[in-house]
């Protein structure tokens, strides 16, 4: 290609100052994008591209009317580009244009979506495992910080927040393991962005002068999230969005404040898609009935982040109860919280100067909803008496009414959409403007009477006056009466049926017009610029207003579900106990006539062995018990008939995933790390439920690492735990390990027909059921009958060893009879049946025992788990 020059020239030298991927420059009345660029997106949007000479050469082109241009943006940055924005601005010798903007995902600030945006950094600790981590959303100047112990907590924070984009910090960037997770677990964008604002007294700096040093001394985070911190400030500040002045808080989030909710606890617990990855089913769309975008956001923020503490569950507790019994005065907070917009995003488009008078219209009607709902709640006793009446206090509600009341009396009633024709504001607001108003008025009131003036004055019919882009205002007569106009009337142009005059008086008023209607224009503009950096100077007021709005959405949305579904509040405790009277799974009961179930743990009874048929509801039944202490420790009510919950501090999960085999990684392999995760930091205080541990490996494999397992569970970690199992073996465990119960889902066999009763009861199911369930799907008879055949020939006897048994201290053995289905304890603790065994399958077991599967990883003990196969078939 030769050397660009002219527009094309100038557009390629503007793509060289940028690294974004596409840029487009303003020509005129037009966006456009020249070459390679106005290729990719005319491809990607179906936009026409034309060629433009230059000079003997020819480049591609495509370009979108100026208004039109947020639409494109916000599709090319959806498609994951990052797209750059060159203004033109006029200069003495004409014009120049610059880059004001980088549009890219975690900036864009023409979001439509009512999710939370987030922009986040991350950033790994000099010399320790540590990492940091910044999260931004600009279109709501939300900003948090937060540490991470190590990557697996990195990660879990990075599913948790689901940001659009992301910036590594410089360490991170080579960590291609870790890279692969982050854009495994979320959709977002990977951006580089320059090393030096990650540089930890430059992030500090900026940090300080973002937030004041105090408070940033007070957050109590490692240097390493002050350092994210700090790089996402320069990117929103780099990128030209010019919203920095909407953050005005920073916040940390402290892991210990939350429940510990690993990436695939809270897709197995499909609390916002399910496990297909679609939003409704989830538990969030289950229960979410909040009128507004912020409530709605507000509430998938409670479910990501369920809280540890009493106190401040307790609060959203009472304050659901009182809105869950007070039905008319709750129909009556939504209701009018329906008239509520978002705030928060109205504050950055504010300071980002891109709100127009609607928006500020529509703080104006957001603000006064909250003096509606105080009165509301103000009104009814139980309302007044709980945590509602400090919710809706806690902003600064006169400073709120006082800005309420400038934009009342600023604004016009019906503004419209653009900024700079007038119309915006309301007369009696601005003595000059009043003036301009009235002048353009009365020149409006002459040109308006016209048409009568001059029919009565001439006597002249079909008269009509009126102004277009190429004749201005003209007097337009019908053809049968031009011939008698007044010699002062000028002819302009004739037309098939009449004819168009001006004269000098109408000249001379249309140049009146204009010069008013641009001197009102301007001066409004000015005058509405003034005002709405005003309302950008209040974003913390406008925040603090909208998150109270936005808590009593939430709140009155679980009240709402509660109150139409029959949830209770659950006794929330420190203790150990956790009782459930008549569980139902919040999402499952929503569809089926649903079977409520029971459950009962505690310090003597922590771990439950879960039996029963395929298809029985084993995997429901566990999944209830995680979404119901989940739902308590977000505050809400849960579904039972009584509940007493003990506070987790976390929630982990194995269950088979359906998406594991589309990614192309072994199924087996992804349930060893996630049981290696699980054990290495679950602790007393957690819930585990883990289904069919061990069954993407052969049988004696999968039995062998389900029961030592289940051991390290019940002897070091203690955790609360729901293991389902068909491995019949396990429910053993029972008689031997202390704390392990047998529980199984009840199923009625009669005449060979298999009815499930879906009711847990004490106790380990009969049998596996499993030849049964093959049979009634349709596997052909004869495989059926063969396969009975083959169960009873592999019926023979294997030995296992219980740790930490009650008997006695030591290790014992236990003899697994396939045959009867039983387990024998062993005679002596060291002969009897043992010697029956050969010596290889001897020392596989000895292998086995001393093999400490929390301190292997997962990949080792793959390979030590075939290894030890190929021996014992030897
Ligand atoms: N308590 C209940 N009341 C009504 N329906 C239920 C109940 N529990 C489970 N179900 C329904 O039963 C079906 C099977 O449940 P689930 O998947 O939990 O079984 P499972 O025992 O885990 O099966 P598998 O062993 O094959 O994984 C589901 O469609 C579920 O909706």
């Amino acid at each position: 290609m030769t050397q660009a020059t002219g527009i094309v020239g100038e557009f390629l030298s503007l793509k060289e100052e940028t690294d974004a991927e596409l840029l487009t420059m303003q020509c005129g009345d037009f966006y456009e994008f020249f070459g390679e660029d106005a290729e990719t997106v005319g491809e990607e949007l179906d936009l026409k591209v034309s060629q433009k000479s230059s000079h003997g050469s020819s480049y591609p082109m495509a370009g979108v009317p100026i208004n039109d241009l947020t639409p494109y943006l916000k599709a090319l940055v959806e498609r994951g580009y990052r797209v750059a924005v060159a203004d033109q601005y006029e200069t003495d010798d004409g014009h120049a244009r610059e880059i004001v903007r980088v549009v890219t995902p975690g900036t864009l600030l023409e979001t439509s979506d009512a999710d939370a945006q987030y922009l986040a950094a991350v950033v790994g600790g000099d010399d320790s495992d540590e990492y940091g981590l910044a999260f931004a959303d600009i279109t709501t100047g939300r900003f948090l910080v937060a540490d991470a112990a190590d990557g697996d907590e990195a990660l879990t924070e990075l599913y948790r927040f689901a940001p659009v984009e992301v910036l590594p910090g410089p360490d991170v960037r080579t960590d291609d393991d870790f890279l692969h997770l982050v854009r495994e677990r979320t959709d977002a964008t990977l951006t580089l962005h320059d090393t030096e604002s990650f540089a930890p007294r430059r992030a500090d700096h900026t940090v300080g002068e973002q937030f004041g040093r105090e408070t940033v001394d007070r957050l109590g985070v490692a240097q390493p999230a002050i350092a994210a911190a700090g790089a996402v400030l320069s990117y929103v500040e780099e990128t030209g969005t010019g919203v920095l002045a909407s953050m005005t808080r920073i916040q940390a989030h402290h892991g210990d404040d939350h429940v510990t909710l690993d990436a695939t606890t809270q897709r197995n617990l499909e609390l916002t898609e399910t496990m297909h990855g679609d939003s409704d089913g989830s538990l969030f769309a289950t229960i979410d009935h909040t009128e507004t975008s912020a409530g709605g956001r507000l509430l998938k923020e409670w479910l990501q982040r369920p809280r540890r503490s009493l106190s401040v569950l307790e609060e959203r507790q009472n304050g659901i109860a009182a809105l869950a019994s007070a039905a008319l005065a709750r129909e009556e907070l939504r209701e009018t919280l329906s008239g509520a917009y978002d705030l928060a995003r109205l504050a950055s488009r504010a300071s980002h100067g891109s709100a127009d008078a609607r928006d500020l219209l529509a703080v104006k009607e957001t603000l006064a909803t909250l003096p509606a709902i105080a009165d509301v709640i103000d009104s009814n006793p139980e309302l007044a008496a709980s945590p509602l009446s400090a919710i809706v206090d806690r902003p600064d509600r006169e400073a709120a009414d006082d800005l309420r009341e400038e934009l009342a009396e600023a604004l016009a009633e019906d503004p419209p959409s653009t900024v700079t024709q007038g119309g915006l504001l309301q007369r009696g607001y601005d003595e000059d403007l009043d003036t301009v108003i009235d002048s353009h008025e009365e020149v409006q009131r002459w040109l308006d009477s016209l048409a009568d003036r001059e029919k009565r004055k001439h006597g002249l019919s079909h008269v009509t006056v009126d102004r277009n882009k190429t004749d201005g205002y003209y007097v337009q007569v019908g053809k049968s009466a031009a011939d008698g106009v007044p010699d002062h009337y000028e002819e302009i142009k004739t037309l098939k049926n009449s004819k168009r005059f001006t004269t000098e008086a109408l000249e001379e008023k249309e140049r009146e017009v204009l010069r008013l209607e641009e001197k009102r224009g301007d001066l409004e503009y000015e005058l509405f610029e003034e005002l709405r950096e005003r309302v950008a100077e209040r974003a913390e007021l406008l925040q603090d207003v909208g998150r109270a709005l936005a808590t009593v959405d939430a709140l009155s949305s679980l009240a709402t579900h509660a109150a139409a579904n029959g949830w209770v509040q659950p006794a929330l405790h420190e203790g150990n106990e956790l009782v459930i009277d008549q569980g139902r799974h919040p999402v499952v009961e929503q569809t089926t006539e649903f079977v409520p179930n029971d459950v009962r743990m505690d310090r003597e009874r922590g771990f439950l062995v879960v039996t029963g048929p395929n298809m029985s509801g084993k995997s429901t039944y566990m999944r209830q018990v995680a979404c119901i202490v989940l739902l308590a420790q977000v505050g809400s009510f849960v579904p039972a008939r009584e509940a007493r919950i003990s506070l987790v501090d976390g929630i982990f999960t194995r269950v088979g995933a359906l998406d594991e085999l589309a990614q192309g990684r072994s199924t087996f392999m992804v349930e060893m790390s996630e049981l290696s995760n699980i054990l290495h930091t679950a602790t007393e205080e957690s819930l585990v439920i883990l289904d069919e541990v061990g069954r993407g490996t052969a049988t004696y494999d999968g039995i062998s690492i389900a029961w030592s397992a289940t051991e390290y569970l019940v002897n070091e970690i203690h955790a609360k735990t729901l293991f389902a199992t068909h491995y019949h073996e396990l429910t053993s465990l029972a008689d031997r390990l202390p704390g392990v119960e047998n529980v199984h889902v009840a199923a009625e066999e009669r005449n060979g027909d298999v009815t499930f009763l879906r009711t847990v009861r004490e106790g380990p199911a009969d049998r596996s059921y499993g030849i049964h369930v093959a049979d009634l799907a349709g596997v052909p008879g004869p495989v059926v009958d063969r396969s009975r055949d083959v169960l009873k020939k592999l019926r023979e006897d294997k030995a296992i060893d219980v740790r930490g048994g009650t008997e006695t201290n030591e290790t014992q053995q236990v003899i697994f009879d396939l045959g009867s289905g039983q387990f024998h304890g062993s005679a002596s603790p060291d002969g009897g049946d043992k010697e029956s065994l050969d010596p290889a399958t001897e020392s596989v077991l000895e292998e086995l025992q001393s093999t400490n599967i929390n301190e292997v990883r997962p990949v080792e003990l793959l390979s030590q788990v075939q290894e030890w196969k190929q021996r014992l078939e030897k």
